[in-house]
């Protein structure tokens, strides 16, 4: 028998104002998967993420959590299930990493409660777990992207959902950073989080995904195994450019065709 997926939405409708983002969209997210949702710029991808944890309003169609309407569900039971690491988070306090990560309790103890011992147990396994324990007396204005990035993902972790969802989690990180969260997913996922990523690069999505899952036009275009999805074709349907899917040690790498003027 097939589990019932966490996350299902159908035939999704959304406008803003005057601007219609997503026209009849089908979306599934199960148990265990690591998904790459890729699509060009302003397709609706953080959009479809907004609708998912209930932050913005249908006009038409179904989202379910476990089964049920997302709208049947108070803000925290959603965060009980879904930890939602933003693309950019800048806060207007100066709260140290420790305090940041210790906010991930919130939704357990409640918006004026004053943290337990074990809330604050809880933040420093989540920042030694991912590896910056050094950082937690730390301004967390005063930290690099990448930096900011890890304390996001410490902090979903003390929030204690086994639901990721993550809105171009490389974005602005340096090389080493982007490849270093790769793994850090990777290795999450090998302990039975799920997660649905967004991003904009195909080799990520190819090196990190269980699924791949493209979008134009406010709808699925396509969804399957990484290299099922991730074809020249694919490729050029999306970005309108030309690319190839070339293998290195059995791992495919997307190579878009570019004539050298230097
Ligand atoms: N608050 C808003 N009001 C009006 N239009 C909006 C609003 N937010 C987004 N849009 C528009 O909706 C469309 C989808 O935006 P969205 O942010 O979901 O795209 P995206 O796929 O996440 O893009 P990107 O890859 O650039 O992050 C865009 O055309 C955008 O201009």
């Amino acid at each position: 028998m097939e589990l019932k997926p966490i996350i299902e939405v159908k035939n999704l409708h959304f406008s803003y104002p005057k601007y219609k983002v997503l026209h009849g969209l089908d979306f599934e997210l199960h148990q265990g998967e690591v998904v790459s949702l890729l699509g060009k710029n302003g397709c609706g991808k953080s959009t479809l993420i907004r609708l998912i944890l209930g932050l913005l309003k249908k006009d038409q169609g179904e989202i379910l959590l476990h089964d049920k309407d997302i709208k049947s569900y108070k803000q925290n039971e959603i965060a009980s299930q879904i930890a939602y690491i933003p693309q950019y988070h800048n806060v207007p306090f100066n709260y140290s990493v420790l305090d940041m990560v210790v906010m991930g309790r919130v939704f357990k103890m409640g918006l004026f409660a004053s943290p337990s011992k074990h809330d604050i147990a809880m933040a420093k396994i989540a920042l030694e777990k991912i590896g910056i324990a050094d950082l937690q007396n730390k301004p967390f204005g005063q930290l690099s992207g990448g930096q900011k990035q890890m304390v996001l993902l410490a902090r979903a972790l003390t929030q204690e959902a086994k639901t990721f969802i993550m809105d171009e989690p490389v974005s602005g990180l340096d090389y080493g950073n982007q490849i270093r969260l790769l793994q850090m997913i990777n290795s999450l996922a090998q302990e039975g989080y799920t997660f649905l990523k967004t991003t904009h690069y195909p080799d990520h999505a190819m090196m990190v995904s269980s699924r791949v899952v493209s979008m134009k036009d406010g709808k699925i275009l396509s969804s399957g195994s990484p290299t099922e999805v991730i074809t020249p074709e694919m490729i050029n349907n999306l970005y309108n450019i030309e690319a190839e899917i070339v293998h290195h040690n059995n791992n495919p790498l997307c190579v878009p065709s570019f004539s050298k003027g230097i």
